[in-house]
């Protein structure tokens, strides 16, 4: 049976005006792929991240790297912002005043399960790096789309709680690009690797072709350092 092309670069050129991150990249998003996106610091996983939500548009839940959170409002607004789109300007203002029902129990479930039970109604100001982050989850499964695209979404949580967080999101997205540097979760839980170095695409493939050291020669100080071990941005 084949399987269906979501996004299909061939030979295109990712950037930034002149600044060319990426020259004649071609790859394959396939439905219900699982692809961890790895790479050093600056190669161009959030240009490529972008390149992919500008393709997938509404299809596509977004987690970005800085969270896009609103420090001020309260961790239940922050979330709906997930779904602000699906709704009137005047539903949503009316929901900033008064949370609907409905959606505040929809927010519960999900940010108990997430670990921020009891904080709805804190401001994201107030909150932690790792609940931040948390947060950020939220709004994006929130979004209810077909597509996770997560760039470094498990960043700044322990390394127990970034696989729970990570079955959470694949348990509602048979499809996600998740970036993230932790390489043995890579191996654990995708089903393809995409590699990124030096401008160029240099790893496009399944998971069990590859082995902790071809990941490792993605990074030019690669260490025998491990999951948790090695910074997390
Ligand atoms: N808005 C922008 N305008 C111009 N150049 C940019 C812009 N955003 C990023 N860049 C440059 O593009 C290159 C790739 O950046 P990108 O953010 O995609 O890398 P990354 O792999 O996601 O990095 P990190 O792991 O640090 O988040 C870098 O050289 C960066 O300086």
């Amino acid at each position: 049976m084949s399987v269906a092309t979501l996004v299909r670069f061939d030979a295109e050129r990712l950037g930034h005006a002149q600044h060319t991150v990426l020259a004649e990249l071609t790859l394959t998003l396939h439905a219900g792929e699982r692809v961890a996106l790895l790479g050093p610091s600056g190669v161009g996983k959030s240009t490529l991240l972008a390149a992919l939500r500008r393709r997938l548009a509404q299809r596509a839940a977004w987690c970005p790297q800085e969270h896009g959170l609103v420090p001020p409002l309260a961790v239940y607004h922050n979330v709906y912002m997930g779904r602000l789109e699906r709704h009137s300007a005047l539903a949503n203002l009316g929901n900033l005043l008064r949370p609907r029902r409905d959606a505040w129990r929809e927010i519960q479930i999900l940010c108990d399960a997430l670990g921020l039970d009891g904080l709805l109604k804190r401001p994201v100001s107030r909150l932690s790096g790792g609940q931040r982050q948390r947060v950020a989850i939220a709004r994006a499964l929130y979004q209810a789309r077909e597509v996770f695209l997560g760039d470094e979404p498990l960043a700044s949580v322990d390394p127990h709680q970034a696989e729970r967080l990570l079955a959470m999101i694949q348990a509602r997205h048979a499809t996600c690009v998740i970036a993230l540097h932790q390489r043995e979760l890579a191996l654990r839980h995708f089903d393809r690797v995409w590699g990124l170095r030096d401008g160029r695409l240099v790893l496009d493939a399944p998971v069990h072709t590859l082995t902790l050291a071809d990941l490792d020669a993605l990074y030019p100080d690669a260490s025998p350092l491990t999951d948790g071990s090695r910074d997390g941005s």
